[in-house]
């Protein structure tokens, strides 16, 4: 895994980069939950690949190799539309069961105890697939994920927000029909593009969504400016900010974020891929902890932005210059973020203390 970030001219010494390594294990080992990864976006390349052999149709390649290329990004756009090249191969209820339980696998690989994972419904409703097949396979997978490798598995559904209303009004209802909403669900937000996208269309469909018990999280900042995120706070009511890039460009909104104890779902990785930040020292991760606001450290498509979690943590260890603590307290951060109850932060945040001090004693 590479931390893809702009060349550093001094050579670590030796010294450095043993305790590099030492971080990295430590990181590997740390139990963590994450805030904000994409459904299709965790397909691994195998999967991807099996699913591209499976329908001759389709422009993604078989060869795992290949897929490095063709997940290689000119702008946000193109990533949109390999990210639908993607959608448009998974068919059938066992492709969606299939996918949900793999990717729970590779969580678990990482040590991931808590995900929220984010799913697009309309994308499979509108190709075909069977709402009740659908939530059904999303919930065997989650059951049997919990049963096998103990990694708890919750949804947020997100609005495709450059489908349009009629999308809007499809993911409110699949969220809120007692009839078919998954058990498993617990958030409402909204992606895609964000330019051309107001986000105060979306607000009576997360008054829907938050009047039935879910907790508002949509994508903002990402690719637009802060008054993106303002949207996001004052019409969509949002409770955490997927990106939120763009509010270290207003100090009022960083103090407002900081003040209300809304986080920010930083996805570094993800942000150079899709070319919204331009190198990994000028991301702004930094200054979000200097204004206090509450950091959160996730993958977002991680197969196809060539990372995973934990090389996400150690991204982040290495702008913000921390140690093992410091990255348990990252950790941390994600816990206190999630939607969780009171007893299942309390469950991980032991965790990661008992790890922790058995990592550092001497
Ligand atoms: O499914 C369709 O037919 C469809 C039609 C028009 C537009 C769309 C979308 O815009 C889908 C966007 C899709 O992208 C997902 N995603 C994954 N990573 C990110 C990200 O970093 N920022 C924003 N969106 C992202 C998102 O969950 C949507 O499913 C679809
Ligand atoms: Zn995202």
């Amino acid at each position: 895994m590479s931390d893809q970030s702009s060349d550093h001219s001094a050579a670590p010494t030796a010294g450095q980069a043993r305790q590099a390594r030492d971080l990295h294990a430590f990181i590997a080992g740390l139990p963590k939950a994450e805030l904000h990864v994409h459904h299709v976006g965790s397909a691994s390349p195998r999967i991807v690949s099996e699913l591209a052999a499976r329908h001759s149709d389709s422009k993604v390649p078989t060869d795992p190799e290949a897929l490095v290329d063709y997940f290689s990004f000119t702008d946000f756009a193109h990533f949109i539309d390999v990210y639908l090249s993607v959608v448009d191969l998974i068919r059938t209820p066992e492709d969606v069961r299939l996918l949900t339980y793999e990717v729970a696998r590779d969580m678990a690989r990482q040590q991931v105890r808590y995900a929220e994972l984010t799913i697009t419904p309309f994308s499979s409703t509108r190709r075909g697939i069977d709402e009740r097949a659908f939530m059904d396979a999303i919930e065997d997978a989650r059951k049997a994920a919990e049963a096998e490798f103990g990694t708890v598995l919750r949804w947020c559904f997100d609005i495709p927000g450059e489908a349009g209303l009629e999308a809007a009004e499809e993911t409110v209802r699949l969220a809120t029909d007692d009839r078919v909403r998954p058990e498993g669900l617990v958030s409402f937000g909204l992606g895609g593009p964000e330019v051309g996208v107001p986000r105060p269309q979306f607000r009576p469909y997360f008054d829907r969504a938050i009047a039935a018990g879910l907790r508002s999280v949509p994508h903002a900042g990402e690719t637009t400016g802060p008054e993106t995120v303002w949207d996001a706070l004052n019409e969509l009511r949002a409770e955490r900010i997927g990106h939120g890039t763009s509010s270290a460009q207003d100090p009022k909104l960083l103090a407002h974020l900081a003040e209300h104890g809304i986080a920010l779902e930083v996805c570094p990785t993800s942000n150079i891929a899709t070319r919204a930040v331009r190198t990994l020292d000028e991301h702004p991760i930094k200054e979000f902890v200097r204004a206090g606001v509450l950091v959160t450290i996730n993958s977002d498509d991680p197969p196809m932005f060539g990372t995973d979690l934990n090389n996400e943590y150690a991204v982040a260890a290495r702008l913000l210059d921390l140690d093992e603590r410091g990255v348990a307290d990252l950790a941390k951060n994600a816990v206190r973020a999630s939607f969780l109850d009171t007893a299942g932060k309390a469950r991980i945040n032991d965790e990661i203390d008992t790890y922790t001090s058995a990592w550092l004693a001497p």
